[in-house]
């Protein structure tokens, strides 16, 4: 180990929420180390949010042509896909926008330093044999897929995770995916769409992080008509010779290869939190403030799929700004989050917004829903499949959350979470204009469904105009 060297701030990781923190921290100090250990380029450019959407997109375009002999148009079923030629174009804009992430370390080399870095106590860390004292500590190291052991022993010819999945130059014909989260559902129904036969198995009865089972179980019976999809069933593997076996309680299916996408861990294993002068639960996670990100009473930082919080990149970079800004500010500075959005990019999209329908079941509350089967422009666009459920509080109206399986969804999502950080009452967002015909149509129904259930009257949409003025007609 060579002696100890000084400096004001270490980030360790330099993935979103890292180099957030980073540009943060060079707005006020130069005396920065940032140390990364393996490939640069982000988790979500180089295996993560932007070769997945690649994937989808493509595998969606594909799709569409089954919607093709309806509008008028003839011969799809002679379009034929190459995979090969799918995973070229996903690597090819793939490594355009892990390029785009790199410019921010392009200026600072002789700050970053390439190794495994961990805490050898409260100010201190080590990297490549060297020791490197620091006032603060930002640990930003990411996550990593959950493959139990005696499944990474069947080797990554035929068990995949999306660290892996991207880099195929083909796939084979049948595949399982193993877990209904996020990313399980997006890749579930990426591959089927690409022509692959997919048996997808998800340990609980709820799809997609949805909480709402009326929601969750329109979204189930969407996929179920394009690939097999069973849930409540914990799924297990036994290799055999030619594949390998996927075994739940009432099911069982061979298939030539799996993607396990049971979850992440956050890379916080050998980091050294047991230097710090903490406690740690059974997982071996401090108590992280999520408003500060500050692992309390120290100078350690923690943001990021590190602090196992919420994994999604807008929260992710949000976190990575706060440790940024708190580790160059004189005292310590809690942020308000967000209001809670997350996006689940199948068809129809998934989505949960504001207060969950689990966080909210003892809350007094109403709910308006809207069935998309029979929506105007759904219909006209053959994407008329989908519920969406908004949660109203029954006293005052206002907004406290929704969840939706339907087309649009990341854009309803996106209007509702802005009525909901806004505090808007049901009648206010109805206030707004809705153009004709468009799929947030089938928002209003579901907002004027729920404005009826509530005690006060909240019948009418427009407001009344004041006196009549002779001089507005000027
Ligand atoms: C397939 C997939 C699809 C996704 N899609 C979406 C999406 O559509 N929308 C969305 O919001 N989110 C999505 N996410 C989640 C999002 O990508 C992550 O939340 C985000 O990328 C995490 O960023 P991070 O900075 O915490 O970690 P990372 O980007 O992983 O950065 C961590 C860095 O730390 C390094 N490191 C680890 N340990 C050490 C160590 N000991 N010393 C030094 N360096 C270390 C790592 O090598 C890495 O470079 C997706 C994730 C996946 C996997
Ligand atoms: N669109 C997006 O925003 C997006 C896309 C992809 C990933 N992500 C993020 O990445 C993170 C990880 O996603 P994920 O889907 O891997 O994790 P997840 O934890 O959301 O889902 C994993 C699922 O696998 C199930 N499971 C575990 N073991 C199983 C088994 N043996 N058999 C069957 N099912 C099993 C779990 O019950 C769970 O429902 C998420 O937190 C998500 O926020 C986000």
């Amino acid at each position: 180990m060579t002696q100890a060297t000084q400096t004001d701030v270490i980030i360790i990781g330099a993935g979103t929420a890292g180099l957030a923190a980073l540009k943060q921290v060079q707005k006020e100090t130069d005396n920065f180390l940032l140390i990364n250990e393996g490939e640069y380029g982000t988790t979500c450019a180089r295996v993560g949010c932007m070769p997945s959407k690649l994937l989808i997109e493509a595998a969606n375009a594909y799709h569409h042509r089954h919607t093709f002999a309806e509008f008028g148009i003839q011969h799809a079923d002679q379009l034929t896909i190459d995979i090969a030629a799918v995973f070229e174009r996903v690597r090819h804009l793939r490594d355009y926008f892990v390029s785009s992430t790199l410019s921010s370390i392009r200026d600072i080399e002789d700050k970053v330093i390439t190794g495994r870095a961990c805490l050898k106590g409260p100010n201190t860390i080590s990297v490549n044999d060297q020791l490197i004292t620091t006032k603060k500590i930002i640990i930003a190291t990411g996550s990593r897929p959950i493959v139990p052991a005696d499944w990474e022993q069947i080797g990554n010819k035929k068990i995949l995770t999306t660290n892996t999945l991207f880099e195929q130059k083909n796939l084979k014909p049948r595949m399982a995916v193993i877990g209904l989260g996020a990313i399980g559902i997006e890749m579930a129904q990426a591959l089927s769409r690409l022509g692959i036969k997919v048996t997808a198995f998800g340990a609980e009865s709820l799809l997609a992080g949805l909480t709402d089972k009326k929601v969750s179980d329109v979204l189930k019976q969407a996929l179920a008509e394009e690939f097999d999809i069973f849930t409540e069933a914990k799924a297990d593997l036994i290799e055999t010779e030619t594949g390998v076996k996927v075994v739940s309680e009432h099911n069982e299916v061979e298939v030539d290869q799996v993607l396990v996408a049971v979850g992440r861990r956050p890379n916080l294993d050998g980091m050294g939190l047991n230097t710090l002068d903490v406690s740690l639960d059974d997982k071996g996670m401090p108590e992280i403030n999520p408003n500060s990100t500050q692992v309390e009473g120290t100078a350690v930082f923690i943001a990021g799929d590190a602090g196992a919080n919420k994994m999604l990149l807008h929260e992710v970079a949000d976190e990575g700004r706060i440790a940024g800004h708190n580790v160059v500010s004189d005292g310590i500075n809690a942020y308000c989050r967000r209001t809670p959005l997350s996006v689940v990019f199948s068809e129809p999209g998934a989505a949960v917004v504001g207060l969950s329908h689990a966080e909210l079941e003892e809350q007094n509350i109403v709910i308006g829903e809207v069935d998309y089967a029979d929506q105007g422009r759904a219909r006209a666009a053959q994407r008329n499949k989908g519920l969406m459920r908004i949660y109203l509080d029954k006293e005052s109206g206002k907004l406290l959350g929704a969840e939706m399986a339907c087309p649009a969804a990341e854009h309803m999502a996106h209007t509702l979470a802005l009525a909901i950080s806004q505090e808007l009452t049901a009648t206010q967002v109805l206030a707004m204009p809705i153009y004709h015909p468009v799929l947030e149509e089938g928002m209003r129904t579901a907002l004027r469904h729920a404005n009826k259930q509530l005690q006060a009257s909240h019948g009418f949409d427009l407001s009344r105009c004041d006196a009549f003025q002779a001089e507005a007609l000027d």
